[in-house]
């Protein structure tokens, strides 16, 4: 009697992708995994009169920011019925026939993101299929904003014409959450050990774009097509809702973290913009999205940020002798420009994968 011993060779399966940001990241495993999980924080301090309750909250927001740069909130006071009717719209808008869609297809608007993002039109990966998401974009318009509205300020948005309830839902979601995120704000600027109204100035003309999305349940295997493919968001923060799980999160230990939902709650992730002027102490996390629940899956993110015509200066409690600001300041706004022309064509074209 012999007996043979087979040995599977294992591949190394190191994938790196080239960010849009300029930066690579790689992973090992595509595996993703619920053994670590992101911090949920409860914010309703954020609302208590007492400095020092807020500095607390401030202190936990500033470790999570720093450490993985996405945290799941919860207590925040938003109303959740404005989320859930956003939801309800994002189902009747998707369901549209494609022509309609295309009526207001972003592409009509290359130097914004506003408007119908096409199913399976962006590959930010160079994955083998493209990914599998349809989104709608609208922009911050000062004639809606909550504190400082002003109408003289023209819109830049896509409206679709045939759906009377669409613009004022979104709207009325858009128009709370700025009034949440200008309140975040100030427990950032805390966290960052600044005054608390250090930013007041840069938010009264936000970027406070929003997006639904939809993405359809993914049959393709996840090495082969993603929902979302990895990313790091633009502007400051985002604040996601969701009606089903699905987003992953690379964790500082290279592996990919499923985000379990916590109802209620909103997902919090800082941007490359807050990344960059605070000299990396909060860190932008990539991230992206694949369907495997079964059924489909809806979330709005809404991407907040800094005044357009605002300079990303460093926070001076995040430079000193020895470290030195590691990026070029420029405003705001050309930062975005920079990205939203950059991510059109390069996701379009499918180049962020640097090697097979
Ligand atoms: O759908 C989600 O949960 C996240 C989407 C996302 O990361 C994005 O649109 O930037
Ligand atoms: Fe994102």
């Amino acid at each position: 009697m012999s007996s043979t011993t087979t040995t599977h060779e294992v591949e190394p399966r190191t994938t790196t992708i080239t960010l849009t940001n300029g930066k690579t990241f790689t992973f090992e495993s595509n595996v993703s995994t619920t053994d670590e999980q992101i911090p949920v924080i409860d914010v309703a301090r954020m609302y208590s009169p007492n400095l020092e309750d807020r500095q607390a909250l401030a202190d936990e927001i500033r470790e999570a920011a720093h450490n993985i740069g996405f945290l799941c909130i919860v207590n925040h006071g938003v109303d959740m019925n404005l989320a859930d009717q956003v939801l309800d719209q994002a189902k009747a808008f998707f369901a549209l026939p494609a022509e309609k869609k295309m009526q207001v297809c972003t592409e009509l608007m290359p130097d914004e993101y506003c408007g119908y993002h096409p199913m399976q039109h962006y590959n930010p990966n160079g994955w083998k299929q493209r990914d599998l998401y349809e989104a709608y974009n609208w922009n911050y318009n000062a004639a809606r904003d909550p504190e400082f509205p002003d109408p003289s300020i023209p819109e830049i948005n896509l409206w679709p014409t045939e759906m009377p309830d669409f613009q004022e839902r979104l709207c009325a979601y858009q128009t709370e959450m700025i009034r949440f995120a200008r309140r975040l704000t100030r427990m950032f600027a805390l966290a960052l050990h600044i005054p608390e109204d250090a930013f007041d100035d840069a938010v009264r003309r936000p970027e406070a774009g929003a997006r639904i999305l939809h993405y359809p349940r993914q049959e393709a295997s996840r090495d082969e097509q993603n929902g979302i493919g990895a990313h790091t968001d633009v502007e400051y923060f985002t604040i996601i809702t969701a009606d089903t799980e699905g987003l992953e999160v690379l964790s500082k230990s290279g592996r990919w973290i499923k985000v379990k939902p916590t109802p209620g709650s909103f997902v919090v992730n800082i941007a490359d913009c807050f990344m960059r002027q605070t000299n990396d102490f909060f860190v932008s996390t990539v991230h992206r999205v694949i369907n495997e629940s079964g059924r489909e899956r809806y979330s709005v993110p809404f991407f907040w940020g800094f005044d357009r015509q605002s300079v990303i200066n460093p926070i001076p409690t995040c430079v000193g002798d020895g470290n030195p600001n590691k990026y070029p300041v420029m405003t705001a706004g050309e930062y975005y420009l920079w990205r939203t022309r950059t991510q059109k064509k390069s996701w379009k074209i499918g180049e962020g994968k640097a090697n097979a």
